[in-house]
């Protein structure tokens, strides 16, 4: 479904005491429902500012942001968020923290028990259910935030350098659960990272932003086969997106490598 995800001309300038910080200038996108869209950028050209604004977190300044033809104005039931910090409470246990999202959206823990249960075996999990957040490594709790997003079945998964602060060997078994879980359910995912690689391998198109003020630069399309395995960033195909991502972020002098 084309225009499932709208952005046209969105603007957004914070306003404080201090002097106003114009975070977004123009930022046209259109998202199909079940794409994989990775964005990255520079610390400070805004992609959490966009993804605060997609999750109704955030108003905006200017232009139009719309979830299915519905303007967003606050954050929509059908849409869940991974930030990079958990964000668990540490004195729930790990089921009750997954249950966490029926109770905010307003809805009966005991019909959501099941599927809490489902999704935490998914992710491998089911053997500590019972276990507090401090049990757990960082991938183990930063896999029970992506089981409390996706506990609502929300069409729309958003995720904020959900693995940025996890050890390499982590990030790439994420990054292909991550790939799976996507493939067996087609949600639409949007995914802000600062790595290039994991952009290039997670993404159906790669947005690439810039600052002062943030901006979209060039979109990528990443036609590489589904499944992808993690040795796809061995071939040719995939070192050619890395390439033109990184040469984008070289024209403007960002990346000086
Ligand atoms: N609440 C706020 N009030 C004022 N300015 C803000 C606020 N949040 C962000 N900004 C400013 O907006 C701009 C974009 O910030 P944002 O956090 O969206 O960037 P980012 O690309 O996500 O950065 P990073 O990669 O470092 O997380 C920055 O100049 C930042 O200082």
């Amino acid at each position: 479904m084309a225009g499932f995800l709208e952005i046209a001309g969105l603007d957004k300038t914070y306003r404080s005491q201090r002097a106003p910080v114009h975070a977004l200038r123009n930022i046209d996108l259109e998202i199909s429902e079940g794409e994989f869209v990775c964005i990255v950028g520079p610390s400070g050209c805004g992609k959490s500012t966009l993804l605060r604004c997609m999750a109704g977190l955030e108003p905006i300044s200017g232009g139009r942001l719309a979830l299915q033809g519905k303007l967003i104005t606050a954050p929509p039931q059908n849409m869940g968020v991974v930030f990079q910090r958990d964000l668990l409470l540490e004195w729930r246990n790990i089921l009750d923290n997954v249950l966490i999202a029926a109770e905010l959206h307003d809805l009966r823990r005991s019909d959501y028990k099941d599927r809490a249960c489902e999704l935490l075996t998914l992710f491998g999990l089911d053997a500590y259910l019972d276990r507090y957040p401090r049990e757990l490594s960082g991938g183990m709790r930063q896999r029970v935030s992506i089981c409390r997003a996706l506990l609502t079945d929300p069409q729309l998964l958003l995720m904020d350098e959900p693995f940025g602060a996890l050890d390499p060997f982590t990030r790439d078994e994420l990054n292909s659960e991550l790939q799976r879980t996507w493939l067996a359910t087609k949600k639409t995912i949007v995914f802000i990272t600062h790595s290039i690689t994991e952009a290039a391998y997670l993404g159906d198109r790669v947005v690439v932003m810039s600052r002062n003020p943030g901006h979209i630069e060039k979109i990528v399309p990443i036609a590489l086969e589904r499944p992808r395995g993690l040795d796809v960033r061995d071939t040719a195909q995939f070192a050619d997106c890395v390439v033109q991502i990184r040469e984008t972020f070289r024209d403007l002098g960002i990346y000086k490598g």
